[in-house]
Protein backbone atom coordinates (compact mmCIF):
# COMPACT_ATOMS: atom_id res chain seq x y z
CA UNK A 1 0.00 0.00 0.00
CA UNK A 2 1.14 3.43 -0.53
CA UNK A 3 3.41 5.39 1.82
CA UNK A 4 1.84 9.17 1.19
CA UNK A 5 -1.07 7.85 3.54
CA UNK A 6 -2.12 5.82 6.30
CA UNK A 7 -5.00 3.88 4.62
CA UNK A 8 -6.20 2.21 8.33
CA UNK A 9 -6.10 5.87 9.59
CA UNK A 10 -8.86 6.81 6.65
CA UNK A 11 -10.78 4.08 7.61
CA UNK A 12 -10.74 5.51 11.29
CA UNK A 13 -11.20 8.89 10.09
CA UNK A 14 -14.76 8.28 8.10
CA UNK A 15 -15.63 5.35 10.94
CA UNK A 16 -16.00 8.53 13.51
CA UNK A 17 -17.71 10.95 11.16
CA UNK A 18 -20.56 8.57 10.87
CA UNK A 19 -20.56 7.40 14.56
CA UNK A 20 -19.68 11.09 15.79
CA UNK A 21 -20.71 13.39 13.69
CA UNK A 22 -24.15 11.33 12.58
CA UNK A 23 -22.85 11.10 8.91
CA UNK A 24 -24.30 9.15 6.72
CA UNK A 25 -21.75 6.38 5.66
CA UNK A 26 -21.89 6.75 1.97
CA UNK A 27 -21.28 10.50 2.13
CA UNK A 28 -18.08 10.05 4.50
CA UNK A 29 -16.88 7.18 2.10
CA UNK A 30 -17.56 8.87 -0.69
CA UNK A 31 -16.08 12.29 0.65
CA UNK A 32 -13.36 10.75 1.77
CA UNK A 33 -12.43 8.82 -1.69
CA UNK A 34 -12.80 12.11 -3.33
CA UNK A 35 -10.04 13.37 -1.54
CA UNK A 36 -7.92 11.44 -2.06
CA UNK A 37 -8.38 9.93 -5.55
CA UNK A 38 -4.85 8.87 -6.54
CA UNK A 39 -5.31 5.82 -4.11
CA UNK A 40 -4.83 2.81 -5.87
CA UNK A 41 -7.82 0.72 -6.79
CA UNK A 42 -7.19 -1.95 -4.22
CA UNK A 43 -6.72 0.20 -1.01
CA UNK A 44 -10.20 2.35 -2.04
CA UNK A 45 -11.54 -0.62 -2.50
CA UNK A 46 -10.53 -2.06 0.62
CA UNK A 47 -11.69 1.54 2.66
CA UNK A 48 -14.77 0.88 1.64
CA UNK A 49 -15.10 -2.56 2.05
CA UNK A 50 -13.98 -2.22 5.78
CA UNK A 51 -16.45 0.89 6.33
CA UNK A 52 -19.40 -0.45 5.10
CA UNK A 53 -18.75 -3.72 6.73
CA UNK A 54 -18.05 -2.75 10.27
CA UNK A 55 -21.10 -0.61 10.27
CA UNK A 56 -23.31 -2.94 8.78
CA UNK A 57 -21.81 -5.54 11.41
CA UNK A 58 -21.26 -3.27 14.35
CA UNK A 59 -23.85 -4.31 17.07
CA UNK A 60 -22.21 -7.81 16.59
CA UNK A 61 -18.75 -6.40 16.53
CA UNK A 62 -19.31 -4.58 20.26
CA UNK A 63 -20.75 -8.05 21.39
CA UNK A 64 -17.52 -9.59 20.74
CA UNK A 65 -15.61 -6.95 22.18
CA UNK A 66 -17.27 -6.71 24.79
CA UNK A 67 -17.05 -10.28 25.53
CA UNK A 68 -12.81 -10.00 25.72
CA UNK A 69 -12.94 -6.13 27.41
CA UNK A 70 -13.26 -4.93 30.81
CA UNK A 71 -14.30 -1.03 29.49
CA UNK A 72 -17.45 -1.54 27.57
CA UNK A 73 -17.76 -0.40 24.09
CA UNK A 74 -19.91 2.57 24.79
CA UNK A 75 -17.62 3.59 27.83
CA UNK A 76 -14.67 3.87 25.29
CA UNK A 77 -13.30 7.05 24.26
CA UNK A 78 -14.59 7.13 20.15
CA UNK A 79 -11.42 6.63 18.55
CA UNK A 80 -10.20 3.29 20.27
CA UNK A 81 -13.81 1.83 19.77
CA UNK A 82 -13.98 2.73 15.63
CA UNK A 83 -10.45 1.49 16.01
CA UNK A 84 -11.33 -1.98 17.72
CA UNK A 85 -14.46 -2.04 15.77
CA UNK A 86 -12.66 -1.62 12.14
CA UNK A 87 -9.46 -4.08 13.20
CA UNK A 88 -12.19 -7.24 14.74
CA UNK A 89 -14.12 -6.25 11.22
CA UNK A 90 -10.60 -7.02 9.59
CA UNK A 91 -9.57 -10.13 11.74
CA UNK A 92 -13.30 -11.50 11.51
CA UNK A 93 -14.60 -11.20 7.99
CA UNK A 94 -11.10 -10.48 6.16
CA UNK A 95 -9.34 -13.60 5.52
CA UNK A 96 -6.69 -11.97 3.62
CA UNK A 97 -5.56 -10.00 6.38
CA UNK A 98 -3.35 -11.33 8.23
CA UNK A 99 -4.27 -11.23 12.50
CA UNK A 100 -0.75 -10.04 13.57
CA UNK A 101 -0.99 -7.01 10.91
CA UNK A 102 -4.16 -6.10 11.90
CA UNK A 103 -3.25 -6.28 15.50
CA UNK A 104 -0.08 -4.32 14.93
CA UNK A 105 -1.48 -1.42 12.71
CA UNK A 106 -4.35 -1.19 15.26
CA UNK A 107 -1.85 -0.73 18.44
CA UNK A 108 0.84 1.90 16.07
CA UNK A 109 -2.20 3.74 15.12
CA UNK A 110 -3.36 4.24 18.82
CA UNK A 111 0.42 5.48 19.62
CA UNK A 112 0.22 7.67 16.80
CA UNK A 113 -2.98 9.52 17.51
CA UNK A 114 -1.94 10.16 21.25
CA UNK A 115 -3.67 7.34 22.94
CA UNK A 116 0.07 5.89 24.47
CA UNK A 117 -1.51 4.52 27.23
CA UNK A 118 -3.95 2.27 25.72
CA UNK A 119 -1.56 0.35 23.32
CA UNK A 120 -1.51 -2.66 25.28
CA UNK A 121 -5.56 -2.40 25.88
CA UNK A 122 -5.78 -2.53 22.08
CA UNK A 123 -3.32 -5.08 21.54
CA UNK A 124 -4.98 -7.29 24.26
CA UNK A 125 -8.29 -6.68 23.61
CA UNK A 126 -7.18 -7.54 19.41
CA UNK A 127 -5.07 -10.63 20.46
CA UNK A 128 -7.62 -12.12 22.62
CA UNK A 129 -10.27 -11.61 19.97
CA UNK A 130 -7.97 -13.73 17.47
CA UNK A 131 -7.44 -16.40 19.37
CA UNK A 132 -10.11 -16.95 21.16
CA UNK A 133 -13.43 -16.04 19.09
CA UNK A 134 -14.71 -19.28 18.88
CA UNK A 135 -14.85 -19.94 22.74
CA UNK A 136 -17.70 -16.73 22.82
CA UNK A 137 -21.23 -18.15 23.78
CA UNK A 138 -23.17 -16.30 21.32
CA UNK A 139 -27.29 -15.57 22.10
CA UNK A 140 -28.95 -18.98 21.71
CA UNK A 141 -32.03 -19.08 19.16
CA UNK A 142 -34.72 -19.20 22.13
CA UNK A 143 -33.65 -16.07 23.14
CA UNK A 144 -34.85 -14.46 19.57
CA UNK A 145 -34.44 -10.73 20.41
CA UNK A 146 -31.01 -11.23 21.38
CA UNK A 147 -30.01 -13.98 19.06
CA UNK A 148 -31.47 -12.00 16.19
CA UNK A 149 -29.40 -8.52 17.06
CA UNK A 150 -26.62 -9.83 17.68
CA UNK A 151 -26.44 -12.31 14.60
CA UNK A 152 -27.41 -9.66 12.36
CA UNK A 153 -26.61 -6.39 13.89
CA UNK A 154 -30.13 -5.26 14.23
CA UNK A 155 -31.31 -2.64 17.08
CA UNK A 156 -33.34 -4.40 19.49
CA UNK A 157 -36.37 -1.80 19.17
CA UNK A 158 -36.23 -2.85 15.38
CA UNK A 159 -36.53 -6.85 16.11
CA UNK A 160 -39.23 -6.69 18.61
CA UNK A 161 -41.30 -3.99 16.00
CA UNK A 162 -40.25 -6.72 13.00
CA UNK A 163 -41.38 -9.90 15.10
CA UNK A 164 -44.59 -8.35 16.13
CA UNK A 165 -45.65 -7.02 12.76
CA UNK A 166 -43.77 -10.16 10.95
CA UNK A 167 -43.02 -13.15 13.31
CA UNK A 168 -39.96 -14.76 13.90
CA UNK A 169 -39.15 -16.32 10.87
CA UNK A 170 -40.09 -14.19 8.31
CA UNK A 171 -37.93 -11.54 10.73
CA UNK A 172 -34.92 -14.38 10.31
CA UNK A 173 -35.44 -14.24 6.81
CA UNK A 174 -35.75 -10.60 6.34
CA UNK A 175 -32.81 -9.60 8.42
CA UNK A 176 -30.31 -12.70 6.68
CA UNK A 177 -31.57 -11.01 3.02
CA UNK A 178 -30.48 -7.42 4.45
CA UNK A 179 -26.76 -8.70 5.02
CA UNK A 180 -26.43 -10.55 1.52
CA UNK A 181 -25.33 -9.03 -1.59
CA UNK A 182 -27.81 -8.52 -4.57
CA UNK A 183 -27.28 -8.12 -8.32
CA UNK A 184 -28.25 -4.71 -10.08
CA UNK A 185 -31.80 -4.63 -11.64
CA UNK A 186 -32.60 -2.67 -14.17
CA UNK A 187 -35.76 -2.38 -16.14
CA UNK A 188 -35.45 -1.80 -19.92
CA UNK A 189 -37.83 0.76 -21.00
CA UNK A 190 -40.77 -0.33 -23.37
CA UNK A 191 -41.88 2.07 -25.39
CA UNK A 192 -39.97 2.64 -29.01
CA UNK A 193 -37.42 -0.24 -27.50
CA UNK A 194 -36.44 -3.31 -28.72
CA UNK A 195 -35.78 -5.53 -25.09
CA UNK A 196 -33.95 -8.65 -27.73
CA UNK A 197 -31.37 -5.87 -28.97
CA UNK A 198 -30.96 -3.92 -25.60
CA UNK A 199 -30.33 -7.82 -24.28
CA UNK A 200 -27.87 -8.58 -27.44
CA UNK A 201 -26.02 -5.22 -26.59
CA UNK A 202 -25.12 -5.57 -23.04
CA UNK A 203 -24.15 -9.51 -23.56
CA UNK A 204 -21.67 -7.86 -26.55
CA UNK A 205 -20.25 -5.86 -23.80
CA UNK A 206 -19.34 -8.48 -21.74
CA UNK A 207 -22.56 -8.13 -18.84
CA UNK A 208 -24.25 -10.77 -17.48
CA UNK A 209 -27.83 -10.77 -18.16
CA UNK A 210 -30.46 -12.89 -15.81
CA UNK A 211 -34.37 -12.30 -15.80
CA UNK A 212 -35.22 -11.00 -12.65
CA UNK A 213 -38.54 -12.10 -10.92
CA UNK A 214 -42.22 -10.29 -10.96
CA UNK A 215 -42.15 -7.85 -13.94
CA UNK A 216 -41.82 -8.76 -17.57
CA UNK A 217 -39.05 -6.23 -18.60
CA UNK A 218 -36.90 -6.58 -15.29
CA UNK A 219 -33.22 -7.93 -15.29
CA UNK A 220 -30.17 -8.52 -13.05
CA UNK A 221 -26.72 -6.91 -14.34
CA UNK A 222 -23.54 -8.27 -13.32
CA UNK A 223 -19.74 -8.70 -14.31
CA UNK A 224 -19.60 -4.65 -15.45
CA UNK A 225 -16.88 -2.20 -14.29
CA UNK A 226 -18.88 1.00 -14.66
CA UNK A 227 -22.56 0.78 -15.39
CA UNK A 228 -22.58 4.32 -16.91
CA UNK A 229 -20.24 3.33 -19.47
CA UNK A 230 -22.50 1.00 -21.03
CA UNK A 231 -24.03 1.30 -24.37
CA UNK A 232 -27.57 0.54 -23.25
CA UNK A 233 -27.34 3.02 -20.37
CA UNK A 234 -25.93 5.98 -22.29
CA UNK A 235 -28.75 5.36 -24.82
CA UNK A 236 -31.40 5.85 -21.97
CA UNK A 237 -32.50 2.14 -23.08
CA UNK A 238 -32.10 0.70 -19.28
CA UNK A 239 -32.52 2.58 -15.58
CA UNK A 240 -31.36 0.82 -12.48
CA UNK A 241 -34.73 0.27 -9.98
CA UNK A 242 -35.55 -2.73 -8.02
CA UNK A 243 -38.38 -4.84 -8.81
CA UNK A 244 -39.92 -3.70 -5.54
CA UNK A 245 -40.14 -0.04 -7.23
CA UNK A 246 -41.32 -1.23 -10.40
CA UNK A 247 -43.94 -2.95 -8.99
CA UNK A 248 -45.42 0.44 -7.90
CA UNK A 249 -45.52 1.32 -11.98
CA UNK A 250 -46.89 -1.92 -12.56
CA UNK A 251 -49.81 -0.67 -10.30
CA UNK A 252 -50.49 2.20 -10.80
CA UNK A 253 -50.68 1.81 -14.61
CA UNK A 254 -51.90 4.72 -15.99
CA UNK A 255 -53.98 5.21 -19.00
CA UNK A 256 -52.91 6.50 -22.38
CA UNK A 257 -53.20 10.42 -22.42
CA UNK A 258 -53.16 10.62 -18.21
CA UNK A 259 -52.40 13.81 -16.44
CA UNK A 260 -50.45 12.49 -13.75
CA UNK A 261 -48.45 14.29 -10.59
CA UNK A 262 -45.61 12.81 -8.98
CA UNK A 263 -45.40 14.25 -6.37
CA UNK A 264 -41.86 12.99 -4.45
CA UNK A 265 -40.58 11.98 -7.84
CA UNK A 266 -36.97 12.21 -7.37
CA UNK A 267 -34.81 10.49 -8.55
CA UNK A 268 -37.46 9.87 -10.93
CA UNK A 269 -37.55 5.69 -11.12
CA UNK A 270 -41.49 5.75 -10.94
CA UNK A 271 -41.63 8.51 -12.80
CA UNK A 272 -40.11 7.49 -15.79
CA UNK A 273 -41.61 3.70 -15.34
CA UNK A 274 -45.24 5.62 -15.61
CA UNK A 275 -44.48 8.02 -18.72
CA UNK A 276 -42.76 5.02 -20.37
CA UNK A 277 -46.06 3.29 -20.04
CA UNK A 278 -47.98 5.78 -21.35
CA UNK A 279 -46.11 5.48 -24.67
CA UNK A 280 -45.10 9.35 -25.29
CA UNK A 281 -48.87 10.61 -24.82
CA UNK A 282 -50.10 12.33 -21.78
CA UNK A 283 -48.18 13.91 -19.04
CA UNK A 284 -46.09 13.33 -16.01
CA UNK A 285 -45.68 16.57 -13.97
CA UNK A 286 -43.06 15.38 -11.41
CA UNK A 287 -41.82 17.02 -8.57
CA UNK A 288 -39.81 17.18 -5.53
CA UNK A 289 -38.39 19.28 -2.63
CA UNK A 290 -35.62 21.00 -3.53
CA UNK A 291 -33.78 22.30 -6.88
CA UNK A 292 -30.89 20.04 -6.43
CA UNK A 293 -33.31 16.75 -6.67
CA UNK A 294 -35.57 18.22 -9.59
CA UNK A 295 -31.95 18.61 -11.07
CA UNK A 296 -31.82 14.72 -10.30
CA UNK A 297 -34.86 13.94 -12.00
CA UNK A 298 -34.15 15.74 -14.67
CA UNK A 299 -30.89 14.33 -15.36
CA UNK A 300 -32.29 11.27 -15.89
CA UNK A 301 -35.35 11.95 -17.72
CA UNK A 302 -32.87 13.42 -20.82
CA UNK A 303 -30.86 10.39 -20.55
CA UNK A 304 -33.86 7.98 -21.02
CA UNK A 305 -34.96 10.57 -23.68
CA UNK A 306 -38.35 11.28 -22.13
CA UNK A 307 -40.72 14.19 -23.72
CA UNK A 308 -43.80 13.62 -21.75
CA UNK A 309 -42.67 14.62 -18.44
CA UNK A 310 -42.35 18.19 -16.85
CA UNK A 311 -40.19 18.48 -13.66
CA UNK A 312 -40.11 21.14 -11.16
CA UNK A 313 -39.46 22.06 -7.57
CA UNK A 314 -42.70 22.12 -5.07
CA UNK A 315 -42.80 20.72 -1.18
CA UNK A 316 -45.32 18.28 -1.11
CA UNK A 317 -46.86 19.08 2.33
CA UNK A 318 -47.82 23.00 1.20
CA UNK A 319 -51.33 23.15 -0.77
CA UNK A 320 -51.20 23.96 -4.53
CA UNK A 321 -54.53 25.56 -5.44
CA UNK A 322 -53.42 24.92 -9.26
CA UNK A 323 -53.44 20.70 -8.97
CA UNK A 324 -57.33 20.21 -7.14
CA UNK A 325 -58.97 16.99 -9.15
CA UNK A 326 -56.57 17.78 -12.35
CA UNK A 327 -54.75 14.29 -12.22
CA UNK A 328 -56.11 10.74 -13.54
CA UNK A 329 -53.43 9.09 -11.54
CA UNK A 330 -51.29 10.78 -8.07
CA UNK A 331 -48.16 9.14 -7.34
CA UNK A 332 -47.13 9.36 -3.15
CA UNK A 333 -43.99 7.88 -2.94
CA UNK A 334 -43.33 9.31 0.32
CA UNK A 335 -39.83 9.91 1.98
CA UNK A 336 -39.74 6.93 4.79
CA UNK A 337 -37.73 5.07 6.76
CA UNK A 338 -35.78 3.19 4.19
CA UNK A 339 -36.17 -0.02 6.24
CA UNK A 340 -36.59 -2.39 3.23
CA UNK A 341 -33.57 -1.26 1.62
CA UNK A 342 -31.16 -1.94 4.59
CA UNK A 343 -29.24 -4.38 2.78
CA UNK A 344 -27.88 -1.68 0.20
CA UNK A 345 -28.00 0.93 2.48
CA UNK A 346 -25.54 -0.34 5.96
CA UNK A 347 -26.47 2.75 8.52
CA UNK A 348 -29.89 3.07 7.90
CA UNK A 349 -30.89 0.47 10.73
CA UNK A 350 -28.72 2.70 12.79
CA UNK A 351 -30.02 6.21 12.45
CA UNK A 352 -33.59 5.53 12.45
CA UNK A 353 -35.36 5.82 15.89
CA UNK A 354 -39.04 5.43 17.21
CA UNK A 355 -38.84 9.21 17.77
CA UNK A 356 -38.05 9.79 13.70
CA UNK A 357 -40.31 6.88 12.58
CA UNK A 358 -43.09 9.27 13.93
CA UNK A 359 -42.15 12.20 12.98
CA UNK A 360 -42.02 10.48 9.59
CA UNK A 361 -45.69 9.37 9.83
CA UNK A 362 -46.73 12.75 10.47
CA UNK A 363 -44.76 13.77 7.37
CA UNK A 364 -46.57 10.96 5.30
CA UNK A 365 -49.70 12.09 6.25
CA UNK A 366 -49.36 15.63 5.46
CA UNK A 367 -48.59 14.71 2.12
CA UNK A 368 -51.14 12.38 1.72
CA UNK A 369 -53.84 15.10 3.15
CA UNK A 370 -52.53 17.00 -0.06
CA UNK A 371 -52.49 13.94 -2.59
CA UNK A 372 -56.00 13.78 -1.64
CA UNK A 373 -57.58 17.17 -3.50
CA UNK A 374 -55.16 16.51 -6.06
CA UNK A 375 -56.77 13.40 -7.47
CA UNK A 376 -60.04 14.25 -10.28
CA UNK A 377 -63.08 11.73 -8.67
CA UNK A 378 -62.68 8.68 -9.94
CA UNK A 379 -58.83 8.98 -10.25
CA UNK A 380 -56.57 6.72 -8.47
CA UNK A 381 -53.99 7.68 -6.17
CA UNK A 382 -50.78 5.43 -5.53
CA UNK A 383 -49.39 5.73 -2.22
CA UNK A 384 -46.28 3.90 -2.20
CA UNK A 385 -42.72 3.70 0.55
CA UNK A 386 -39.57 1.64 0.56
CA UNK A 387 -40.12 0.20 3.99
CA UNK A 388 -41.58 -2.48 5.89
CA UNK A 389 -43.20 -0.90 9.16
CA UNK A 390 -46.77 -0.63 9.65
CA UNK A 391 -46.66 2.59 10.80
CA UNK A 392 -45.62 3.86 7.34
CA UNK A 393 -47.17 1.79 5.96
CA UNK A 394 -51.26 -0.07 6.20
CA UNK A 395 -51.61 1.88 9.12
CA UNK A 396 -51.72 5.10 7.02
CA UNK A 397 -53.76 3.90 4.36
CA UNK A 398 -56.15 2.88 6.79
CA UNK A 399 -56.36 6.74 8.17
CA UNK A 400 -56.65 7.79 4.98
CA UNK A 401 -59.57 5.52 4.05
CA UNK A 402 -61.22 7.22 6.78
CA UNK A 403 -60.45 10.36 6.07
CA UNK A 404 -60.81 11.17 2.43
CA UNK A 405 -63.24 9.22 0.36
CA UNK A 406 -60.92 6.52 -1.15
CA UNK A 407 -61.25 3.07 -1.57
CA UNK A 408 -58.66 0.82 -1.99
CA UNK A 409 -59.11 -1.22 -4.89
CA UNK A 410 -57.37 -4.69 -6.15
CA UNK A 411 -53.87 -4.64 -7.60
CA UNK A 412 -54.46 -8.64 -8.58
CA UNK A 413 -54.85 -7.51 -12.22
CA UNK A 414 -51.57 -5.92 -12.47
CA UNK A 415 -49.54 -8.34 -10.65
CA UNK A 416 -48.08 -11.79 -11.54
CA UNK A 417 -49.70 -14.79 -10.35
CA UNK A 418 -46.72 -15.83 -7.37
CA UNK A 419 -47.30 -11.75 -6.11
CA UNK A 420 -51.13 -12.67 -5.75
CA UNK A 421 -52.44 -12.85 -1.93
CA UNK A 422 -55.40 -12.07 -0.08
CA UNK A 423 -53.88 -8.41 0.66
CA UNK A 424 -53.46 -7.48 -3.25
CA UNK A 425 -57.16 -8.41 -3.78
CA UNK A 426 -57.94 -5.58 -1.36
CA UNK A 427 -55.51 -3.45 -3.02
CA UNK A 428 -52.17 -3.22 -0.87
CA UNK A 429 -48.86 -4.94 -1.25
CA UNK A 430 -46.10 -5.27 1.53
CA UNK A 431 -43.16 -7.00 0.15
CA UNK A 432 -40.04 -8.24 2.55
CA UNK A 433 -36.66 -8.94 1.44
CA UNK A 434 -36.36 -12.61 2.45
CA UNK A 435 -39.82 -13.57 1.74
CA UNK A 436 -39.62 -11.72 -1.63
CA UNK A 437 -37.39 -11.80 -4.27
CA UNK A 438 -36.66 -8.10 -3.62
CA UNK A 439 -36.05 -5.05 -1.35
CA UNK A 440 -39.00 -4.46 1.12
CA UNK A 441 -41.65 -2.33 -0.24
CA UNK A 442 -45.73 -1.57 -0.07
CA UNK A 443 -47.75 -0.40 -2.19
CA UNK A 444 -51.47 0.34 -2.01
CA UNK A 445 -53.91 1.73 -4.66
CA UNK A 446 -56.65 3.92 -3.71
CA UNK A 447 -59.57 5.17 -5.96
CA UNK A 448 -61.36 8.21 -5.01
CA UNK A 449 -64.67 7.93 -4.77
CA UNK A 450 -66.21 11.32 -5.00
C1 LIG B 1 -38.67 7.47 -1.79
S1 LIG B 1 -37.93 8.87 -2.44
C2 LIG B 1 -38.69 8.98 -4.01
C3 LIG B 1 -38.17 8.02 -5.03
C4 LIG B 1 -38.77 8.27 -6.39
N1 LIG B 1 -40.20 8.29 -6.38
C5 LIG B 1 -38.30 7.27 -7.42
O1 LIG B 1 -39.02 6.34 -7.73
O2 LIG B 1 -37.18 7.44 -7.94
C6 LIG B 1 -38.70 10.14 -1.57
C7 LIG B 1 -38.47 11.51 -2.12
O3 LIG B 1 -39.27 12.41 -1.37
C8 LIG B 1 -38.65 13.65 -1.42
N2 LIG B 1 -39.25 14.54 -0.41
C9 LIG B 1 -38.99 14.61 0.91
N3 LIG B 1 -39.75 15.55 1.48
C10 LIG B 1 -40.49 16.10 0.48
C11 LIG B 1 -41.46 17.13 0.43
N4 LIG B 1 -41.83 17.81 1.53
N5 LIG B 1 -42.00 17.44 -0.77
C12 LIG B 1 -41.64 16.78 -1.89
N6 LIG B 1 -40.74 15.78 -1.90
C13 LIG B 1 -40.17 15.45 -0.72
C14 LIG B 1 -37.19 13.34 -1.23
O4 LIG B 1 -36.40 14.39 -1.71
C15 LIG B 1 -37.04 12.04 -2.02
O5 LIG B 1 -36.57 12.33 -3.30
Amino acid sequence: MTGRVNIRELILGILLEINKEGQYSHIAIRSTLEKYQYLEKTERAFITRVCEGTQENQIRIDYIINYFSKVKVEKMKPLIRELLRSSVYQLLYMDNVPDSAVCNEAVKLARKKGFYNLTGFVNGVLRGIARDYKKIPFPAKEHKVEYLSVTYSMPVWLVVQFIDQFGFENTEKMLQASMEQRPVTVRIKEYLTDREQVIQSLKMEGVKVEKAPYVENAYYLSGYDYLPALTAFRMGNIQVQDVSSMLAGEAASPQKGSYVIDLCAAPGGKTICVADKMQGTGLVDSRDVSEKKADLIRENVERMGMANISVSVHDATVFDHESVEKADLVLADVPCSGLGAMGKKTDIKYKITPGKQEELVELQRKILEQAACYVKPGGVLLYSTCTVCREENLENVLWFTREYPYKLESIDDFLCEELRSETTKQGYLQLLPGVHKCDGFFLARLRRIE
